[in-house]
């Protein structure tokens, strides 16, 4: 399949364009660092569903047990493990890190290198809400794709570090987000957010945690050098790692 076939003509065309000015044309941002924006094509959105459908219809059949995507998720599926994981690193690489780039240069937006996929459920039959979190990636990507549902919002709470992840909000950072199929919304993992119950219907979307493995490194090596710089010279000579300090 094409890419023409996914995308909505105003995404590939800015993608095709692949400026900083193209980009912004037609991203909003509603909220500081809530990004949305129209990216898939309504035939794909039923496609890609039809698929979890299917799969899970075969899981309910053969019993077979399978990964949730994540620790809050009773529904859904990790997209990796049935045979998407090429087209996600293509979705990732082609089109996600050049909008990182730009919107979110100081947290290895630029260099996204892994991600984590999948679709989660909600309704009635599914999960029905998601409490207040932050996504294990730097910047994640969740796109609706139907089908009919009320309720369901995503509300933000602003950014915070680890340790201050649990403080509460200014009025500016507290934002509800309506999804609306096809469109979709990129934000830092860090951005403290949660969905509200799904209260008839059935919401399926498609989330991708993009992670940057060199940025961890980055700051990894970065750190233990601070630590090292710190230590006194027994206290070096005590770790056993010799190096010429
Ligand atoms: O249900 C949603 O739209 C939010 C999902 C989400 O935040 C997550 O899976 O990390
Ligand atoms: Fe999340």
């Amino acid at each position: 399949m094409h890419p023409v076939t996914f995308f909505v003509p105003s995404f590939m065309k800015a993608i095709n364009d692949n400026t900083e000015d193209s980009l912004r044309s037609i991203i909003s941002q509603p909220s500081p660092g809530v990004l949305t924006f129209e990216m898939l094509q309504p035939r794909f959105c039923e496609l890609l569903v039809a698929e979890v459908e299917n799969f899970e219809a075969w899981v309910n059949d053969t019993k077979f047990r399978i990964m949730r995507p994540n620790t809050m998720n009773k529904y859904g599926a990790v997209l990796d493990d049935f045979g998407l994981e090429t087209m996600l690193d293509k979705l990732m690489d082609g089109f996600i890190r050049p909008i990182s780039k730009v919107f979110f240069p100081d947290v290895g937006g630029a260099t996204l290198d892994s991600h984590h996929g999948f679709v989660v459920e909600y309704g009635k039959d599914w999960d029905v809400d998601l409490g207040f979190h932050v996504d294990d990636s730097e910047v994640t990507l969740n796109v609706c794709l139907g089908k009919q549902f009320s309720g369901g919002e995503l509300f933000f709470r602003g950014t915070r570090c680890d340790k201050h992840v649990n403080t509460g909000s200014q009025p500016e950072e507290i934002f509800d987000y309506s999804h609306i199929p096809g469109r979709a919304v990129l934000h830092l993992g860090r951005h403290r957010h949660g969905a509200r119950a799904t209260t008839s219907g059935h919401r399926i979307n498609l989330l991708l945690w993009c992670r940057s493995l060199q940025r961890d490194e980055e700051i990894s090596k970065r750190f233990l050098e601070l630590v090292w710089r710190v230590l006194t010279r027994e206290e070096r000579k005590a770790t056993g790692i010799h190096c010429c300090y």
